[in-house]
């Protein structure tokens, strides 16, 4: 498989999900946001997390204008797979590739810390090798992760399946780090190539730095 890891001024977390897709064995290029074109071929393509354009205005109000966005959304309209992590996710929602929008943290504090999810629905490519239901543990870390959606949105999210994880505690009890609208850590377009979510997957593929649950994701694209 061919990943393709976009890289931003300000973005931090493409070596980590370079190494990640490397060490699950997948040829991976970075792709600086100047570009016109993707690399041939590529199966699917990751707008990593991190502070592009320093998040000003808001975060990725300025990164949905680079070049290679327009290359994306047509990856995207002809159903190739685009993953959106953390700051990624908010690039995916300002592309108008996933509904939404995202707000600064109810808290108005930046949170990093590990926080359990729930896996909502696991009938896609993104979860298919986690169970409904199954808890995980991953790292969050962002300053705009309050995801926010109409009551019309968020039916049509339910009623199509598109909610993929949840915040909760160890146990699966809701739990809410950011202000999210029904606990929302990710969900996923109606055709269901293109995802999104403000945990790092990246950040878990190996128990010794804290947790694997990570790997299982990323290796859902993995053929
Ligand atoms: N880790 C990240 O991708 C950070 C996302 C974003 N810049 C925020 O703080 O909300």
């Amino acid at each position: 498989m061919k990943v393709a890891v976009v890289v931003f001024p300000g973005t931090n977390c493409e070596v980590d999900t370079k190494h990640a897709y490397e060490t699950l064995g997948q040829e991976v290029e970075l792709v600086w946001h100047k570009e016109e074109r993707l690399p041939q071929e590529v199966d699917l393509v990751v707008l990593p997390g991190g502070f592009s354009y320093g998040d000003y205005l808001r975060s990725a109000a300025i990164a949905k204008f680079s070049p290679i966005m327009k290359e994306v959304q047509s990856h995207a309209k002809k159903g190739g797979y685009v993953l959106g992590i953390c700051n990624g996710f908010q690039m995916l929602l300002e592309m108008g590739l996933l509904p939404g929008a995202m707000k600064r943290n109810a808290n108005v504090h930046f949170v990093s810390k590990y926080h359990h999810l729930k896996v909502e629905n696991s009938t896609n490519q993104f979860l298919r090798h986690l169970t409904s239901g199954q808890i995980i543990n991953i790292p969050i870390a962002h300053g705009e992760g309050n995801y926010f959606i109409d009551e019309a949105g968020l039916t049509s999210l339910r009623a199509n399946n598109q909610i993929l994880l949840t915040y909760c505690d160890a146990q699966g009890n809701p739990q809410n780090p950011n202000g999210s609208v029904a606990n929302i850590a990710g969900i996923c377009n109606e055709a269901k190539n293109v995802f999104g979510l403000m945990p790092h997957p990246e950040r878990a593929i190996e128990a010794l730095l804290g947790s694997k649950d990570g790997r299982a994701m990323l290796e859902g694209f993995v053929a």
